[in-house]
């Protein structure tokens, strides 16, 4: 461990001391006894101990360092007492609290946390950090790296105090910040490293060393010192910038020659980098919220212009610019039930039919499917998409056993990377810690990136998941408002047909009056109103003279003309309430409502009168009609009626033709 603190590993209660760092007894000026006898209260005293036993329960961590005093080398000390837990021990870390001196720490953070808070971009507040963190420490080189979504690591600010180079925009490889660093920063954000040349202290008794591994205070690796000996680095402060989804980057500071950092201003510096990340996160939810709500918009406003659902074809006509550019990509394609429709710089369908098989046939969730080196992705090596280097697939849930797909294109991005050291070829994995190949300490190695696009970030991810729920949506509404027009078009033909249907079972097809059928029927209906209401009615049955004799003479088509001719003339001169109806051959019968004996009679001769002025082009003869007349009687039936109306008109025919007679039976 590093020489300006001392380091105590007790047991999990925080009583027993299991080792500790062999300078631990000269910091604090006191003679260690036995180790087998050491216990925290001789180290610390009884009430010191006591308060961080309390502070440490069910704790990690103590929430905030303990400070206390003692006489030591004859003059009153103050020290820092920091805590962790550490497998099943706690380290206590104990440093000298030396006097501020030159730092003038509250004002000056107070005013920087203000200037953070007021950032409003990301390069604006990143700038603001490393400067402030510059000016409050004096470090030569203070920046703040961000890791890509392979944990390599590029440096987005610096702010320089003069003696170190800047590595502002440089790259660093993932192989820098290994998994168990990676991990080891998110329990303890602070490392720190005082004088990297600092021989390192030994723990007393030697077997019981703890492992430092989360500890401010343990010395660099060899690998570590070597790396920064090559960087010209002797004194460096690191901290973590812990985002929603693990590590977010590092705010690293740098100095040419060994640096002290008192505790509190390490502290002050934390609170900077704790601001500045909370402001990161939220400018950036931010961003991400504006953009998620343009690509929400860019459906929304389109299907809302139009009254009607619009169809794939037009959604993608209407929208594909804007989409292409809120994904950054030159071609669109939407695939539907075996149909594509393209837009900008797709394949061709015969290549995207075949991707959707590919697609469909491996990636089975509902989560988008990317690629930024289409030409080295197994799934789509194969296929000839030499326009289109990376792809971003979602699929559409249109049903559970049919998706569909909407796939956004991205050409090649050639790309200059700029890295701070050429990681080592016998390490070609990201993710392993490596020894890293410096060619000098200040030279830099470029790496031309071709073959690849740029690469889907996280929120396009999102929202295309999310366009692609609102595309289904849109378009299975576009395919419900077909099938309705569909389902309209078949109900109008099905009402067309059910009323060709009723004029066919309820009309004669030559004269389009009732037929028997029908005519039977109303008088059926009639019979129950005159039993239960009293009201009178009749039934006129006539039959044309000599009918055969006009269709020998005239043919059977003039003859059919005369049955229409009669069946107007007859329709049209009968009250609304009466209806008329073909009873068979030439014989036709009328159903007269509300009307008695005498009524019935009165309107048979009128129409035995109007057939005879009746004029049939053709027709040499005036046409004549025999009428029998039945009036209702009560217990009549329809059959009833008719046969005596039939035997009226019967004796009309036999009485010499064009005569109206009444039903024997018939009183006047
Ligand atoms: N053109 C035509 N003739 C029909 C139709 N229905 C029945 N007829 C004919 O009407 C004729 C009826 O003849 P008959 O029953 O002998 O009666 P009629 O010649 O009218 O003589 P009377 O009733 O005694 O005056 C038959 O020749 C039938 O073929 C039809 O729809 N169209």
């Amino acid at each position: 461990m590093q020489p300006f603190g001392a380091v105590a590993a007790v047991d999990s209660a925080c009583r027993r001391v299991h080792s500790v760092s062999a300078n631990l007894g000269a910091l604090l000026d006191i003679s260690l006894p036995e180790p087998d006898k050491l216990s925290l209260s001789c180290l610390l005293g009884k009430r010191l101990s006591q308060r961080l036993r309390r502070a440490m329960q069910g704790r990690e961590n103590l929430p905030a360092p303990l400070t206390f005093v003692r006489q030591t080398h004859g003059r009153n000390e103050r020290y820092q007492i920091h805590a962790l837990r550490s497998g099943s021990q706690v380290l206590v870390e104990i440093e000298p609290l030396q006097a501020l001196g030159k730092w003038r720490l509250l004002g000056a953070v107070n005013e920087r946390l203000m200037k953070l808070a007021d950032a409003t971009h990301q390069e604006e507040l990143l700038d603001n950090l490393v400067g402030s963190i510059q000016e409050l420490t004096g470090y030569d080189r203070v920046v703040v790296c961000h890791f890509d979504s392979d944990w390599h690591g590029l440096i987005l600010a610096e702010a320089l105090g003069g003696r170190l180079p800047t590595i502002l925009g440089q790259r660093f490889p993932a192989s820098e910040f290994p998994v168990a660093l990676r991990h080891a920063y998110e329990r303890n954000p602070i490392r720190y490293i005082q004088d990297l040349e600092a021989p390192s202290v030994g723990f007393l008794p030697k077997s019981a060393a703890p492992s430092l591994e989360d500890s401010l205070l343990r010395a660099p690796a060899p690998d570590r010192v070597r790396y920064l000996q090559n960087l010209n680095v002797h004194g460096s402060l690191s901290l973590a910038m812990q985002g929603d989804a693990g590590l977010w980057g590092m705010v690293v500071c740098h100095a040419a020659t060994p640096y002290p950092t008192p505790p509190p201003v390490r502290d002050a510096v934390r609170a900077l980098v704790q601001m500045a990340t909370q402001r990161l996160l939220l400018l950036r939810a931010r961003q991400e919220a504006r953009y998620l709500q343009r690509v929400q918009d860019s459906l929304v406003l389109s299907s809302t212009d139009r009254k009607e659902p619009q169809s794939p074809e037009q959604l993608l006509s209407a929208q594909a610019e804007i989409w292409m550019e809120l994904f950054r990509a030159h071609g669109v394609a939407l695939w539907i039930g075996g149909n594509s429709y393209l837009a900008g710089n797709s394949p061709a369908p015969t290549v995207i039919n075949q991707l959707v098989k590919r697609l469909t046939r491996t990636h089975d969730h509902s989560g988008p499917w990317c690629s930024r080196e289409l030409a080295k992705n197994p799934l789509t090596s194969s296929l000839t998409m030499d326009k289109q280097c990376g792809l971003l697939a979602v699929p559409l849930p249109f049903s559970p056993d049919e998706r569909g797909w909407l796939l956004f294109f991205r050409p090649q991005q050639v790309e200059t990377l700029y890295w701070a050291m050429q990681p080592s070829p016998n390490h070609p994995s990201p993710n392993q810690p490596s020894v890293l190949t410096l060619p000098s300490p200040s030279t830099a190695w470029y790496e031309e990136v071709v073959g690849k696009s740029e690469a889907w970030q996280r929120v396009e991810r999102l929202a295309a998941v999310d366009l692609g729920e609102d595309l289904t949506l849109a378009i299975s509404a576009y395919e419900i408002s077909k099938l309705n027009g569909y389902l309209e078009q078949e109900r109008k033909a099905l009402a067309e047909a059910n009323q060709r249907l009723e004029q066919l079972a309820h009309f004669d097809p030559l004269t389009q009056v009732w037929n028997r059928y029908r005519i039977e029927q109303a008088i059926d209906a009639e019979l129950v109103a005159a039993k239960r209401y009293g009201a009178h009615f009749g039934l006129l049955l006539f039959d044309v003279d000599h009918f055969k004799e006009i269709n020998d003479t005239h043919g059977h088509a003039l003859g059919d003309d005369v049955l229409v001719a009669l069946a107007r003339m007859v329709e049209g001169s009968l009250r609304g309430c009466d209806h008329l109806g073909r009873w068979g051959g030439e014989e036709f019968i009328v159903l007269a409502k509300h009307a008695d004996l005498e009524a019935l009679i009165g309107l048979a001769e009128r129409l035995r009168e109007l057939v005879t002025m009746l004029s049939v082009d053709g027709l040499s003869k005036p046409l004549t009609v025999s009428i029998g007349v039945a009036a209702w009687q009560p217990d009549d039936s329809c059959k009833s009626m008719v046969a005596r109306a039939d035997e009226a008109m019967y004796r009309a025919k036999h009485g010499g033709r064009n005569r109206v007679e009444v039903a024997a039976r018939e009183v006047l």
